[in-house]
């Protein structure tokens, strides 16, 4: 466990910080120590003689700031300071009186400022305990619309530690620095318009603190690549066959959207899964075969309207022959018997796309608890929705595992920071991404993706949940990939399928 993985709430950091200084480390020690680690970062990223403006707030991340101050002040940059609260914390206050000392301009009002080329935001961190109101909330936007680089120090003044949700206003950021242990709330959706680039400063909180407060194996985690490369199916044992690297079934497809089939087939054919097969209605067969030559095609009896109406498996095969299925993009709402004749195996299964809507009609939760295999779900916000409409999805991560644990399934809510958990509420959390992937079809590679790789690790001891934060983390890494190549508009679903190699080639 690296401390890039781990994820902590506010009420977790206070835990851990509280240890450190109960064992005997001083408060304004550590202090010092952060906040010498961002200068030395601010002092590379900005050049000699800029001016930096230094927002300070009441508690101790304005303390943190003052330090910033102080330093940048030493080290040849022009600085001032804005403070415009009436009462601080004792440190922060020693602080601040020791940086007008020096002789750095302090300012309490917006209007008396004068210009500056940065701006280095110590308003609040992990303290923020209520709304941002008045005079401090005018003073946010003013900087919001004066167009700085803006670097946060822990969090955006503003943000909400654990859910991420701006409360009130808040600063956005360019660059944030969180401090020792990632915060929630920078891995949650609605924060990403006002991080800006998140990077970890590490001050060396002792492991032992950390295991203590959050367990040996915490519950909330990142995915990095460490994780990944330890639940993709590599090397390939040298006697495997093609039966023992997994049979996939994909489901998917319809006459309105062929399309889906042949992404998500796309997405399994990348995976490296031994069989695939893909049933799809009759009619869109010939149009299979000639994408994936590889996969063995299964046209199906159709409804009218061209979706499939009843599975017919060739010869002896049964649903049973396979180790797992995937099923849903582009099936159409037509398909609901199959969608009940799936959830009725004994197969791990993976439901997306319409075979959510079709569960969301048939009652997600009684129906998902009858079932005694893996299931996964993976729906993006509006199926999320449709799914589970009395779960609240404004924290992400609270919304997964209650949804996790009241079906039994591994749930997977797509966007664009993914959350993951189990049904014990284990959650992973992919935090790099790019909304070049923000097109229709790219969950369809996806599905076809993680079918590929539950198939390949069908047999094996690795949690489901992480095979799914694989299949997460390698998608978003080709997309970014794709983007580098493309631009953030070439990104399409089909040349996306074409950089889930490359990303192994980068990184295995
Ligand atoms: N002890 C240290 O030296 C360390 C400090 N750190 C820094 O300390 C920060 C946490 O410090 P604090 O606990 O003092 O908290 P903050 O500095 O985040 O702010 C707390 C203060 O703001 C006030 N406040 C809260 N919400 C407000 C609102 N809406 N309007 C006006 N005032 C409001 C509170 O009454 C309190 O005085 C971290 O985020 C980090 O920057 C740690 O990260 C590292 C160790
Ligand atoms: N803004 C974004 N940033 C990063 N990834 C995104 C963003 N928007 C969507 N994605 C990803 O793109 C995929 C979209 O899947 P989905 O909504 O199911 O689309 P479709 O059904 O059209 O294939 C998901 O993997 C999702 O996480
Ligand atoms: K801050």
């Amino acid at each position: 466990m690296t401390k890039e993985q781990i994820v902590v709430t506010s009420a977790q950091m206070c835990d851990i910080e509280g240890r450190i200084f109960a064992a005997g480390m001083p408060v304004a020690a550590l202090m010092e120590k952060v906040a010498g680690l961002i200068s030395d970062r601010l002092q590379v990223i900005i050049p000699k003689g800029r001016c930096v403006g230094i927002l300070v707030g009441p508690g101790h991340n304005g303390g943190d700031a003052l330090v910033v101050a102080r330093e940048l002040h030493f080290r040849g940059y022009q600085v001032w300071i804005y403070q415009p609260f009436s009462k601080l914390k004792e440190l922060t206050n020693q602080h601040f009186q020791y940086a007008q000392s020096l002789g750095i301009p302090c300012f309490q009002e917006t209007d008396k400022l004068p210009s500056c080329d940065f701006l280095v935001d110590g308003l609040f961190g992990l303290g923020l305990e209520r709304e941002i109101t008045d005079s401090i909330a005018y003073a946010i936007n003013y900087f919001n619309e004066s167009n700085k680089q803006v670097f946060s120090i822990d969090l955006p003044s503003g943000l909400h530690t654990d859910t991420g949700a701006v409360l009130g206003t808040a600063i956005r950021a360019t660059q944030t620095f969180c401090l020792g242990l990632w915060k929630q709330g920078l891995l949650q959706e609605q924060a990403l318009e006002y991080i800006g680039k998140p990077e970890l400063i590490d001050f060396d909180i002792p492991l032992a603190d950390i295991h203590t407060v959050l367990g040996e194996v915490p519950k909330i985690k990142r995915i990095t690549q460490t994780t990944v490369i330890a639940s993709l199916p590599l090397p390939r044992s040298p006697i495997t066959h093609k039966y023992k690297s997994g049979h996939l079934l994909l489901i998917c497809g319809s006459r309105r959207y062929a399309g889906s089939a042949i992404l998500s087939g796309l997405g399994a054919r990348a995976s490296g899964v031994g069989m695939l097969s893909i049933a799809v209605p009759e009619s869109v067969k010939t149009l299979l075969v000639s994408h994936l030559p590889e996969a063995l095609i299964i046209g199906c009896p159709e409804t009218e309207t061209g979706a499939i109406s009843h599975l017919q498996l060739p010869g002896k095969t049964h649903l049973s022959s396979f180790s797992v299925i995937a099923c849903g993009p582009g099936l159409t709402q037509d398909s609901t018997p199959i969608v009940q004749q799936v959830i009725e195996s004994q197969v791990p299964l993976i439901l997306d796309a319409d075979a959510l809507n079709i569960l969301a009609q048939i009652g997600t939760i009684s129906t998902l608890q009858k079932r005694q295999t893996t299931t996964v779900l993976s729906p993006h916000t509006g199926e999320f929705h449709r799914l589970f409409p009395d779960i609240s999805y404004t924290d992400r991560v609270k919304a997964v595992q209650t949804a996790a644990a009241q079906t039994g399934a591994v749930v997977l809510l797509k966007g664009a920071r993914t959350a993951i958990s189990n049904p014990q509420g284990v959650v992973w959390i992919n935090s790099e991404s790019t909304p070049a992937l923000a097109r229709g079809g790219s969950g369809d590679v996806l599905t076809g993706l993680m079918g590929g790789l539950l198939a390949q690790t069908a047999n094996k001891q690795t949690p489901i949940e992480d095979v799914v934060a694989t299949a997460t983390w390698w998608h978003s890494q080709a997309g970014i990939l794709a983007a580098e190549e493309r631009t953030e508009l070439g990104v399409d679903a089909f040349s996306l399928t074409q950089y889930l190699m490359k990303v192994l080639q980068a990184f295995t």
